[in-house]
């Protein structure tokens, strides 16, 4: 599992005190709430960078990603989680929601979003927040009209003593500086943990595994997506030439297998070609991805295979 240390880096050999500004403010913000309410999006739109994987099915992030956002005065650090689940069917769900609670009790504050859409609050994912100072962020908000909240709020608020709560769009961007300004002046003052220009914390190869695994969210469907791990077993950095990837797609059963490598090895180019093309827009330069599928009974409900995997 790759985690953010706070104790990591030392501030002080990363700024000269001197030169904050006598209010800087910096802290760990963790982003909680129910699978698809688009906290992936909302990290994203703040970032101004695709870092966490969003596609329109339930369930896709499954690691804490952590995310830094740096201006002259704050730095924020964004812990996305996995959304939280009401059934756990596989142990990985299990290790899912202990995700969700580790970055909680990491985080200065929390950021709880739940859809504007919905007529009853999340009280499952509310049962995560640990008594934390929590902001509310219903998000949505452009498939809703501002009064037609008004009751969700009322209900929220019964609920947990919120400290604030702001109706977003991630989307469209709506509110989103509100948004920010909420959060800033709630972190505590300090330097920043991480230098100015870094934006996550996760190695590139991080990245490169979850561009091959939405791309398997796109191009397949029912439980082939959800059953799908990727690693990336060898990463060769050739500054004379191409980068050279491996990765291995481990699936749980062969039929799975057979329709990930499809007639003739069709498919398993087809997404070759399609994360190829997005792993070199991220990177900035060109790849050569080369990709086989891998069975391994039941990897969901293996600890051992959980751990290799980085869960
Ligand atoms: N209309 C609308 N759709 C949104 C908004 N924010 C996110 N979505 C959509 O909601 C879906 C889920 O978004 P994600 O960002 O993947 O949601 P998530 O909460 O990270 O989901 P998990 O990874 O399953 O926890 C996607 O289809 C988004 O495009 C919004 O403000 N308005």
């Amino acid at each position: 599992m790759m985690e953010p240390e706070k104790t990591q880096s030392t501030p002080s050999l990363l700024i000269d005190p001197a030169q904050l500004p006598p209010d800087h403010r910096s802290g760990y913000v963790a982003i909680v709430g129910k699978p698809n309410v688009g906290k992936s999006t909302l990290m994203n739109a703040l970032l101004g960078h695709k870092l966490s994987i969003v596609t329109p099915k339930p369930q896709t992030t499954r690691h804490r990603i952590l995310g830094i956002l740096s201006g002259d005065t704050f730095q924020i650090i964004f812990l996305d989680t996995p959304g939280v689940l009401k059934k756990t069917r596989y142990k990985l769900h299990e290790h899912m929601l202990r995700t969700v609670d580790r970055a909680v009790a990491d985080a200065d504050l929390v950021l709880f979003m739940a859809e504007a859409t919905q007529r009853a609050p999340d009280t499952i994912s509310l049962n995560h927040l640990g008594n934390r100072p929590a902001i509310l962020a219903l998000n949505k908000m452009d498939l809703v009209r501002q009064e037609q909240v008004l009751p969700l709020v009322d209900a929220y608020m019964k609920l947990y003593p919120f400290e604030a709560v702001v109706p977003i769009s991630a989307l469209t961007g709506y509110n989103l500086d509100v948004l920010l300004k909420e959060i800033i002046h709630r972190l505590p003052p300090g330097p920043p943990f991480y230098p100015k220009d870094q934006l996550s914390e996760h190695p590139e190869r991080f990245f490169v595994a979850e561009i091959i695994r939405e791309k398997i969210f796109e191009q397949f469907r029912e439980e082939i997506p959800y059953a799908a791990q990727v690693n990336i077993v060898d990463y060769k950095e050739r500054p004379e030439g191409k980068d050279f990837i491996d990765a291995e797609i481990v699936v749980e059963r062969p039929t799975q297998k057979a329709i990930l490598i499809g007639k003739g090895g069709q498919a398993l180019k087809r997404l070759g070609t399609a994360a190829r093309q997005e792993i070199e827009a991220f990177l900035g330069r060109p790849i050569y991805l080369q990709l086989h599928v891998k069975v391994r009974e039941d990897w969901r409900n293996r600890d051992r295979l959980l751990r290799s995997y980085g869960y």
